[in-house]
């Protein structure tokens, strides 16, 4: 049966004892039984939720939502457990229509559906959890101990203190796409939803991301990121979840993975489009009860984390392409936030130089530095392939290189941008003589052009020989994977067209899950 002894991770501030969730076996017809509401209109689900919790929990059912009132009327509840979409009720209303009366109960939502109105509006609701259809009991119970632990720390603490800043408060966004974006991004900080962020690389999903920590209450804990792309398969799920000593040649110590280093903060799963499916599945099983086992250890660990993943690959495609789990991308994604391309925000261009001109005039002690009239048309001219990072990095070089007080133009990297950037500046580039040796090869080529050719057959070399994968094409190049992102986009190299054999790994739907 069901041991319930597993939810004192869910301690920001430390851990404690729960033995009141946590009933043995022995003891649970005995004591006292958090009471438990649910609400679908599919007396299956009802069935199999309420024989699975009987054990631990005192659970009632309703099949409508004039019943659950009614119970609700009749005695307080802990915590109800509501369908969204039921064919005569919104889910949604009838938690207002509680809240309102019994606000000291928690609200659970069972939802089969993404829709981000519906998200959104549980959130200014003030909903506890969010379970997504199809759900294992296991889930249930972990949302369920989760909620109870919330409340009960709420209750020892009081109202929870002030979450600091806004989120959009550490973005420069003036962009209207950008500030609904930023709105949803505050929206959502205070609370434990998992968020996906998606944009193209450098739009500033990282920045984002800890904005969101920062503005949550797990701010003061802390915030361990992962790059998925950057490390080797072979040692992810230890990066991950940690190993035991002897676990594997070179494992000399016991070592504490990123998860456990995230306890009561903020998770960062950073290009989370990249994990093999194998490491897919093991997320999923951490994500559906925030349990795991260091890798060559047997004990089950819990961690208290949000999760926050970032990706600029199009999920619903690598979806559709078998190369990311289904069950996955929904658990990763109840909101998500798409950070648009620096090219398509052109109030926030100019903003941004600004902001930038500032950082690295002070940095370097170029105060006096400031733009030519030139620069503001450059700017709106380039299709800025590195987006933000890339304007950023522009600034930066122009400041430390600039011989007056003036930047008369921003010097970019990117071989698109050249004919731009002298149109707006109508003063072409002059392409330096080649060295006579290597005139030869050059064949009819300029310089730039031949560079260019031998870094992308480089490079497509590698990617070949990886699949795609960015974490070793960079590894074996030299260079980090953000600036081989931004060296792939110049010399226009896609890493799904090396991809080929990682569609045909096994079934993304491998080990699914069973209820509602
Ligand atoms: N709206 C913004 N305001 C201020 N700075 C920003 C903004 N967006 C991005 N930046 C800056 O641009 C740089 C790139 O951002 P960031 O690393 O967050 O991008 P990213 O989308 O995570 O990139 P990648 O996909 O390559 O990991 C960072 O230095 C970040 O601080």
């Amino acid at each position: 049966m069901h041991n319930l002894v597993m939810v004192n991770r869910f301690t920001p501030g430390g851990r404690c004892a729960l033995s009141q969730y946590a009933n043995t076996p022995q003891d649970a017809t005995e004591a006292w039984r958090p009471s438990v509401l649910v609400l679908d209109d599919e007396w299956s689900t009802l069935e199999v939720i309420r024989d699975s919790l009987a054990k631990h929990f005192a659970v009632e059912v309703a099949s409508r939502a004039d019943e659950a009132l009614r119970l609700m009327e009749q005695k307080p509840f802990d915590v109800v457990l509501t369908d969204v979409r039921m064919p005569d009720m919104d889910g949604l209303s009838v938690v207002g229509q509680m809240k309102a009366r019994h606000p000291g109960a928690q609200y659970i939502l069972m939802t089969a559906f993404s829709d981000i109105e519906d998200t959104i509006r549980a959130i200014r609701l003030g909903v506890a959890d969010y379970l997504r259809k199809p759900f294992t009991i296991g889930e249930v119970r972990h949302a369920l101990n989760r909620c109870l632990e919330q409340r009960r720390l709420r209750r020892q603490n009081g109202p929870p203190r002030d979450q600091g800043p806004a989120a959009s408060a550490r973005l420069t966004a003036l962009d209207p796409k950008m500030r609904q974006l930023c709105a949803l991004a505050d929206t959502v900080a205070p609370t434990d939803v998992t968020v996906l962020i998606g944009g193209e690389t450098g739009t500033g999903k990282s920045l984002l991301a800890r904005a969101i920590h920062q503005a949550s209450p797990r701010r003061e804990r802390p915030y361990v990121e992962i790059n998925c792309a950057a490390i080797p398969e072979a040692l992810i799920e230890s990066e991950l979840f940690g190993h035991e000593r002897g676990s594997f040649t070179g494992a000399i110590a016991r070592k504490i993975g990123r998860v456990e280093a995230a306890d009561g903060g903020t998770l960062f799963l950073d290009e989370v489009g990249e994990m093999s499916l194998d490491m897919q599945a093991k997320l999923l099983r951490f994500l559906q009860e925030f349990t795991f086992e260091r890798v060559g250890g047997a004990k089950k660990q819990s961690a208290d984390v949000r999760v926050i993943a970032a990706t600029n690959r199009n999920l619903r495609e690598a979806v559709a392409s078998g190369v990311f789990r289904e069950d996955l991308f929904y658990r990763l994604h109840v909101i998500e936030l798409v950070i648009p391309p620096l090219r398509d925000r052109p109030l926030d261009q100019a903003p941004l130089a600004e902001a930038f001109l500032r950082r690295f005039a002070e940095k370097y002690g170029r105060a006096d530095c400031r733009f030519g009239p030139q620069v503001s048309r450059q700017i709106a001219a380039h299709h800025w392939p590195g987006n933000v990072r890339e304007l950023e990095h522009a600034v930066e070089r122009a400041v430390i290189l600039a011989r007056g007080s003036e930047i008369a133009r921003l010097e970019l990297e990117h071989a698109g941008q050249r004919a731009e950037a002298s149109r707006a500046d109508a003063a072409p580039e002059a392409v330096a003589a080649p060295p006579a040796e290597i005139g030869p090869l050059l064949d009819g080529r300029d310089l730039g052009q031949f560079i260019d050719d031998c870094q992308r057959q480089y490079l497509a070399g590698l990617l070949a020989k990886h699949n795609g994968r960015i974490g070793l094409v960079a590894k074996a190049a030299g260079v980090n994977p953000k600036t081989l992102y931004l060296k792939m986009t110049r010399l226009g190299l896609r890493k799904e067209d090396y991809r080929g054999e990682r569609a045909s790994d096994k079934s993304p739907r491998g080990d699914g899950p069973f209820v509602a």
